[in-house]
């Protein structure tokens, strides 16, 4: 055992990936994200997490090594907890440390410092597993090498290697397997078809008659997702998909003028679509598949769209979720009346628009909100019996609570007997379908996109129908360069800036000038930059808060902009020089592995 531990100790001091010099790396909104050349170090170290929180839980744990929407250049890594949900706040701090320490030494102290404080076994008294998968991003293939010698840098945690996969699939291999349910990719699938399958022959003889239009256009982002969904699509049926950029045999660039990140934030048809497809459904995903948009090219001549955001999503199966409610604890049925208690929640962040949480409440639905990031919604939404929660760029999901899915298996098993076939009994199938097919560990665009389609064809809507729900306020958003956007730190989900001083003040006198006007500032967690966004009741107001808005923020925050070109120089030079040792590295990687 000694011996274990001391070849273990010795690896990670041997660390083959040495830290890029001047550079930081933090745990942000979605994990480590940076330019992929440099981030050999970090998803290394952040292999090394993996497995200590493997060891700590006895389970198994997901990196997953992606840059979702960011351009094809950048990469990134995040790790699952064993739910399948992102890996738990506590533990950044030790990430982050872990991924800043200068030299292997302070790397070695730092893990046996934390090994020691979590009381985590070091050196092969107990194993773990970790999974791993990465997108099709080229510097995914050697930076999942890196995470393989940091996990495997740690003994007792072994890998194993999911391949090319979604960000989705990974987090839902990891908490398949964690359930002792079957985990692979097929199982995945089947999943899906066969709970999509179980919706569709629910849909109601009525609206089948009338027809709803089944045709769907999918922009893949030319990403991973249009990939997975061609092998997908063969296994539905009632639901006709043609797959666009779905990236193979280099039809375009990942993230390029498609993808869901690029349709909304520009409200333009992605690359690929145009005047063939008036009027048709379509839907973009983006570079790892866990968000989508819906969109209606609006006419042959221009490249405007008519868009449904998250927050329509949202709305959707908000309706679809309380109406299957309603029926299941309606008494006229079959004067069963057994009531199913079930708190539903909606969980949004400020950047949901006013109009959607307006419409939302006044469906009598209790919405909340939260920081943005994906960790922050999911942990918001899992408090209640059914968690609905979605940012407006469409990440989202529906999180059912395991005591609601057994009180549920057991009232649908109590309808089969006494009133198979009755709507209480369908509405009971119906929720349980939907908590198969919708992943219950991360937001996931296939899952998505197939609940939706099931939605409008079992309630009869057309896109149109769905896009009216409610009119969104016009909004924008821009993005401030300053020195430090760290200097910005905020409260109350992020609606209120309570440093730097001042700039609250100048946000509130600014925002009083706009009819319903509405702003907030707060710096990304994956870009280095300080978001505004701004809402008011004609789009030139909207667009007049957040310049004004984002003017104050340079003026507080900025002054600065000859040191960040000084960085940039400097980064560059980094970036530069750390791209030749990466080659280096990858030459002597190869011989390694061989
Ligand atoms: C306004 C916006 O779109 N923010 C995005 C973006 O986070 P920022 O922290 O705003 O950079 O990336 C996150 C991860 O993909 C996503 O969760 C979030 O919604
Ligand atoms: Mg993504």
């Amino acid at each position: 055992m000694a011996d274990e531990k001391q070849r273990s100790l010795r690896l990670l001091s041997a660390s083959p990936f040495p830290l890029p010099h001047g550079l930081r790396f933090s745990y942000g909104t979605a994990g480590f994200r940076s330019d992929g050349a440099i981030l050999s170090s970090t998803v290394f170290r952040a292999g090394i997490v993996a497995a200590l929180r493997a060891l700590k839980r006895g389970s198994a744990i997901g990196v997953m090594i992606t840059a979702s929407h960011n351009p094809v250049a950048d990469n990134g890594v995040k790790i699952a907890d064993p739910d399948g949900g992102m890996m738990t706040q506590t533990w950044e701090p030790f990430a982050d440390a872990l991924a800043n320490a200068p030299d292997p030494q302070t790397l070695l102290q730092l893990v046996l410092e934390f090994a020691k404080d979590e009381n985590i076994p070091l050196g092969g008294a107990q194993s773990a597993e970790i999974l791993l998968g990465r997108d099709t991003r080229p510097s995914g293939e050697f930076l999942l090498e890196a995470a393989k010698q940091g996990i495997t840098a740690i003994i007792g945690a072994a890998t194993i290697d999911m391949g090319i996969v979604t960000t989705p699939q990974l987090h839902w291999m990891v908490r398949s397997r964690n359930n002792g349910l079957k985990a692979s990719e097929s199982d995945y699938f089947a999943q899906l078809a066969d709970s999509f399958r179980c919706l569709m022959d629910l849909v109601p003889n009525e609206v089948e008659k009338k027809g709803v239009d089944t045709k769907l256009i999918v922009d893949g982002a030319n990403g991973v997702g249009g990939a997975k969904l061609e092998v997908l699509k063969e296994m539905l049926m009632g639901v006709e998909i043609h797959t666009r950029n779905s990236g193979k045999d280099g039809e375009g660039i990942l993230n390029e003028k498609c993808g869901a990140d690029y349709v909304q934030k520009e409200k333009v048809v992605p690359c690929g679509f145009g005047s063939d497809d008036v009027g048709v459904r379509c839907t973009s995903l983006d570079g790892d598949a866990d968000r989508l948009v819906y969109f209606h090219v609006l006419s042959a001549s221009n490249d405007r769209i008519d868009l449904v955001d998250g927050d329509k999503i949202l709305s959707l199966f908000a309706i679809f979720i309380k109406e299957q409610l309603k029926i299941l604890n309606d008494e006229k049925d079959d004067g069963l009346k057994k009531e199913l208690p079930a708190r539903l929640g909606i969980v949004q962040t400020a950047y949901a628009n006013g109009a959607s949480t307006d419409y939302l409440k006044q469906m009598g639905l209790e919405v909340v909100s939260t920081p943005t990031g994906v960790k922050y919604l999911h942990k918001k939404a899992s408090e209640y019996d059914v968690g609905i929660y979605f940012e407006a760029n469409r990440h989202g999901t529906i999180l059912f609570s395991e005591n609601f899915i057994s009180l549920l298996e057991s009232r649908n098993n109590e309808l089969a007997s006494t009133s198979s076939g009755s709507e209480h009994h369908k509405a009971a199938q119906r929720l349980l379908a939907v908590s198969q097919l919708i992943n219950q560990a991360v937001g996931d665009a296939l899952s998505g996109l197939l609940l939706v389609e099931a939605i409008l064809q079992s309630m009869g809507w057309s896109f149109k129908k769905w896009s009216e729900l409610y009119h969104d306020l016009p909004s924008r958003q821009l993005k401030v360069k300053v020195a430090d956007r760290s200097a910005i730190i905020t409260a109350n989900a992020e609606t209120q800036v309570v440093k730097p001083s001042g700039l609250q003040e100048a946000i509130d006198m600014e925002t009083a000038k706009y009819t319903r006007g509405r702003c907030f500032v707060r710096p990304s967690g994956t870009e280095d930059v300080v978001r505004v966004y701004a809402e008011g009741t004609t789009q030139e107001a909207a667009d007049s808060l957040a310049k004004s808005v984002a003017e104050h923020v340079t003026r507080l925050l900025g002054g600065w902009e000859q040191a960040h070109r000084k960085k940039e120089r400097s980064t560059s030079k980094i970036l530069t020089s750390t791209r030749k040792t990466l080659c280096g590295s990858m030459n002597k990687m190869e011989m390694l592995l061989i």
